[in-house]
């Protein structure tokens, strides 16, 4: 865990020259290398650069991964595909399912995995911007792994009537924060909720940290389908969702930026 953060660390205090050719907005390559990736369309920019790995079904070739990350990169990988086959056992029971049924799905909850390093510079004056504006995540689940500099916030009810608040996530050396996505929320027809998160920026930094999204990219996230899963007949709890391929939510979170609305109400029954 912590050879990863290290390695992000070094990728991002490289010359801009050796981190140039990685610079990309395109989303179906691999590699990319940018920060806010919803720039032109947000109403606020956030203080980060992000390097995002696709890794899984299809990875890039080790070549196109920067050299600082390249070994590490993929080992973090297959740890974390590891956790997250028991998360997802684990979320299957949760639902009253068999373990390998999210694993199992349509969906392909287990198929894909894009691992997105975060670097956040010391901000000069950290109230005037965000590390990271509110949202949900785009994903079936994310694994985040953060060094020890903190920021990270959820926004939750302490009590079922009480007005949310920002709640800080301790930053817990050799622990990972996990995070219900947008995308097992319609799979889920609700029954486990995406979590509103945020990122403070700090005057102390740079802050590294990993998100690793559960989420197919390319050929795979067109081909595999959400829709609510159903309980019997479904007359207990009808669809609350439309249906809709994975390709068509990440395509549809990137248009609508970090907007600080959910993704979801485009999809809400
Ligand atoms: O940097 C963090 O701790 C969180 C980043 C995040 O929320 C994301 O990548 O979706
Ligand atoms: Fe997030």
């Amino acid at each position: 865990m912590s050879e990863m953060l290290a390695a992000l660390r070094s990728f991002n205090e490289e010359p801009a020259e050796a981190r140039r050719p990685y610079y990309s907005r395109d989303g179906q390559s691999r590699v990319r290398y940018h920060s806010n990736f919803d720039l032109f369309r947000s109403p606020a920019a956030i203080w980060r650069d992000t390097l995002y790995l696709d890794m899984a079904p299809t990875g890039p070739s080790p070549e196109e991964i920067p050299p600082a990350c390249r070994g590490i990169a993929v080992e973090f990988t297959r740890e974390v595909q590891r956790l997250g086959g028991t998360l997802f056992e684990l979320l299957s029971e949760a639902l009253g399912l068999h373990r390998g049924f999210l694993e199992q799905h349509e969906a392909g909850c287990l198929e894909g995995l894009s691992v997105v390093g975060h670097y956040y510079p010391a901000s000069p004056q950290p109230q005037l911007t965000m590390g990271t504006s509110r949202h949900t995540d785009p994903s079936f689940l994310t694994v985040l792994l953060q060094d020890s500099v903190g920021g990270l916030q959820v926004l939750h009810r302490l009590r079922r009537d009480d007005q949310p608040v920002w709640v800080d996530v301790p930053a817990e050396p050799g622990a990972f924060t996990v995070n219900v996505g947008d995308f097992l929320q319609l799979l889920s027809n609700d029954r486990f909720r995406s979590v509103e998160h945020r990122v403070l920026s700090k005057s102390v930094g740079p802050r590294v940290s990993v998100a690793c999204f559960f989420r197919p990219h390319g050929a795979a996230a067109a081909a595999r389908v959400c829709a609510p899963i159903l309980i019997g007949d479904g007359a207990a709890s009808p669809p609350r969702y439309r249906s809709a391929t994975v390709e068509d939510l990440i395509v549809h979170y990137r248009d609508k930026a970090l907007d600080g609305t959910s993704m979801l109400d485009h999809y809400r029954i």
